[in-house]
């Protein structure tokens, strides 16, 4: 009970400039904008549901030439370093990625306004993987439905309205595309979308491979598809989070690899919803060239 009540009042949401972030993450928040990136970096960044999981197994992959029993060394979630986690006592993010030998690969959901200034400064490499917003909302409540430490979700019509507003952890996901978008020209920015990902996984992991500037035999790459499907990720215990505690995630409320699928938005938005959402995705999106796929 003691264990419960002091997750529950860690993973309780509070602001940075806006943006609402577990609280133990406020608390540490000096120690993370202080955090010392260095330039062979490599930092995946995503908007929470957005494919974390996917792209850290598909990165790790690469690093390990497609040798999967080096993949199951650790679960994902201690794989790389999430620098602006903090669950004391802990290490926190910062501190196991100060312990971490380079090069190191990181990851995060920090918009770009709220990531430490040494990553810009160090001109490190940045693997952004973005995702439509209506399946991003689905999979974002269904998360929340299934995460007992994180606020109640409401019903799916209280969530849509949490979500469009931008009230949920790590903010809005329209500012957060837009925010990085808006710098990929500017840096090392591989950016991806999801439902690329699932339409020619091969392709979309040529780009990493080739942008963490290693190269791969076919074969090893067809290997990188067949372990990175959703199928088989969902059966890795590495992968599917089914070490974490029941009281933490409960998976028989929903699977944290619950469907990977583009479009089951369909299966939760009302026709109403739909045109609102996409007046909504119109005026804040406005002037951004990026076309998402919304289904396949
Ligand atoms: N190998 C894979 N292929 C496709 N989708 C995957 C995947 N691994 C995880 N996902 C999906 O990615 C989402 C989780 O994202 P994150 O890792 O950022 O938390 C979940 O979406 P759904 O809830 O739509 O199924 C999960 O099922
Ligand atoms: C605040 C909601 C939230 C979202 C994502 C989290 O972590 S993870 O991406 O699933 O590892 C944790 C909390």
């Amino acid at each position: 009970m003691a264990l419960t009540t002091e997750l529950g009042r860690q993973l309780q949401l509070r602001e940075v400039g806006g943006i609402l972030l577990q609280a133990a993450t406020v608390d540490n928040w000096s120690e993370i904008q202080h955090f010392e990136a260095k330039p062979d970096d490599l930092l995946i960044c995503t908007y929470p549901k957005s494919g974390t999981t996917w792209i850290q197994e598909i990165v790790d992959m690469i690093e390990q030439n497609g040798d999967v029993a080096k993949c199951q060394r650790a679960i994902i979630q201690h794989r790389h370093p999430f620098i602006e986690w903090a669950r004391p006592p802990q290490p926190s993010g910062v501190e196991k990625a100060n312990t971490m030998p380079s090069p190191r690969t990181l990851r995060t959901h920090l918009p770009t306004q709220l990531l430490p200034p040494s990553f810009w400064e160090n001109n490190c490499k940045f693997l952004y993987v973005a995702r439509n917003a209506k399946d991003c909302m689905v999979s974002y409540y269904h998360f929340q439905r299934m995460n007992q430490v994180l606020p109640d979700p409401g019903t799916w019509e209280e969530y849509f309205e949490t979500f469009i507003s931008g009230k949920v952890g790590w903010g809005s996901w329209f500012d957060h595309v837009k925010g990085w978008w808006e710098i990929k020209d500017r840096y090392q920015v591989l950016f991806l979308f999801y439902e690329d990902m699932k339409r020619d996984p091969k392709c979309e992991i040529q780009k990493v491979v080739q942008f963490m500037g290693k190269s791969l035999d076919e074969t090893v790459l067809d290997e990188i598809v067949q372990e990175t499907s959703f199928e088989k990720m969902k059966e890795n215990p590495m992968t599917n989070r089914s070490t974490v505690p029941k009281f933490i995630l409960d998976q028989s409320i929903s699977p944290f690899m619950r469907k990977g699928t583009v479009g089951d938005w369909k299966n939760h938005f009302t026709v109403a919803q739909n045109e609102r959402f996409d007046e909504i995705y119109r005026q804040k999106m406005e002037g951004i060239s990026i076309n998402f796929c919304m289904e396949l």
